[in-house]
């Protein structure tokens, strides 16, 4: 057997029997090979994405507003995220999965980025973080990497600055781009792996895509990026209410609610349970 075949064909469908690797990932753009990504925070759901062979998983903050209730991502905390990443990883075995690190636990330096990536890695199980910002995290991103944590940055609506912004709005136009631009050449540079352009013109992301060696994994970013990223449960037709840029694939949140008064109807009714749910 030579060593070949232990890379997959593809990203998305290839089989090898072990985890996809940031070399995998790299591959795919050498290929110009498009692949899915997806949000995962609890081992059963991740395992229906994993068996399905979405290769990347992202434990994003959006767990803030999705699991935790909260309005923002901002009062997510390290030890929210842990528990959560450590359950993705246990439901997974091909899956590469990626932590987000939370507002407030990178941002002070260098030092406290290299502490809370380690934690993901070392109580977790996380294969690879990501974080928001251009220019100002770049210290960061070197560091991480050098400590031999890979790295997904995050650029144009990055909501852990949903307040510098004043909402959650598109970024990215007019001189902004070229901020843009600057900033995805220079996390490039500094080694990140890959980098998620959220809410951006379709014309910047794919004029990012073609300027970039690495992925760009785009979220309302049109269809010219390497990879696409969606909360599951808005993808999944859980969530109330959701961005424009979101496509709903499946009404979870009817099909639940149909079982949730089914089984309620049953308990009134007395119809559940039967004898064959009984121990004699
Ligand atoms: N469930 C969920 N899905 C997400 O995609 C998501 C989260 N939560 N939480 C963290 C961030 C926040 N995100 C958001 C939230 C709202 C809009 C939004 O309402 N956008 C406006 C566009 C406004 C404009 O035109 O500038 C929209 O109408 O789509 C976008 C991204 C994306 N992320
Ligand atoms: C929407 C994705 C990219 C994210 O950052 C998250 O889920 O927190």
């Amino acid at each position: 057997m030579s060593v070949s075949t232990s890379r997959p064909t593809t990203l998305y469908g290839g089989q090898t029997g072990r985890r996809v690797t940031v070399r995998d990932i790299a591959a795919a753009k050498e290929r110009g090979e498009k692949w899915p990504m997806l949000t995962a925070y609890d081992a059963l759901t991740a395992r229906v994405f994993d068996d399905a062979g979405i290769p990347v998983l992202l434990v994003g903050d959006s767990a803030g507003m999705v699991v935790f209730g909260h309005e923002s991502t901002i009062p997510v905390t390290v030890d929210d995220l842990i528990p959560l990443t450590a359950a993705v990883v246990r439901g997974t075995t091909r899956a590469m999965v990626v932590a987000d690190l939370p507002f407030g636990a990178y941002q002070a330096g260098v030092a406290e980025a290299l502490h809370t990536g380690a934690r993901f890695l070392k109580e977790a199980g996380a294969h690879a973080v990501k974080l928001e910002g251009g220019r100002r995290v770049l210290p960061q991103v070197e560091a991480l990497v050098a400590a031999g944590i890979p790295v997904m940055a995050h650029l144009g609506l990055t909501p852990q600055s949903v307040n510098a912004f004043g909402g959650y709005r598109v970024q990215g136009r007019g001189e902004d781009g070229e901020r843009l631009m600057a900033d995805a050449k220079d996390l490039e540079a500094a080694g990140a792996f890959s980098v998620v352009l959220e809410c951006v013109p379709a014309e910047l992301a794919e004029r990012v895509t073609a300027a970039l060696s690495i992925p760009t994994i785009g979220i309302g970013a049109g269809a010219g990026t390497d990879a696409q990223v969606l909360v599951w449960q808005d993808m999944a037709g859980l969530t109330p209410h959701t961005a424009k840029f979101v496509k709903k694939y499946a009404d979870v949140a009817g099909v639940l609610s149909g079982a949730v008064q089914e089984f309620a109807a049953d308990v009134v009714s007395g119809a559940f349970p039967g004898p064959e749910h009984g121990y004699r």
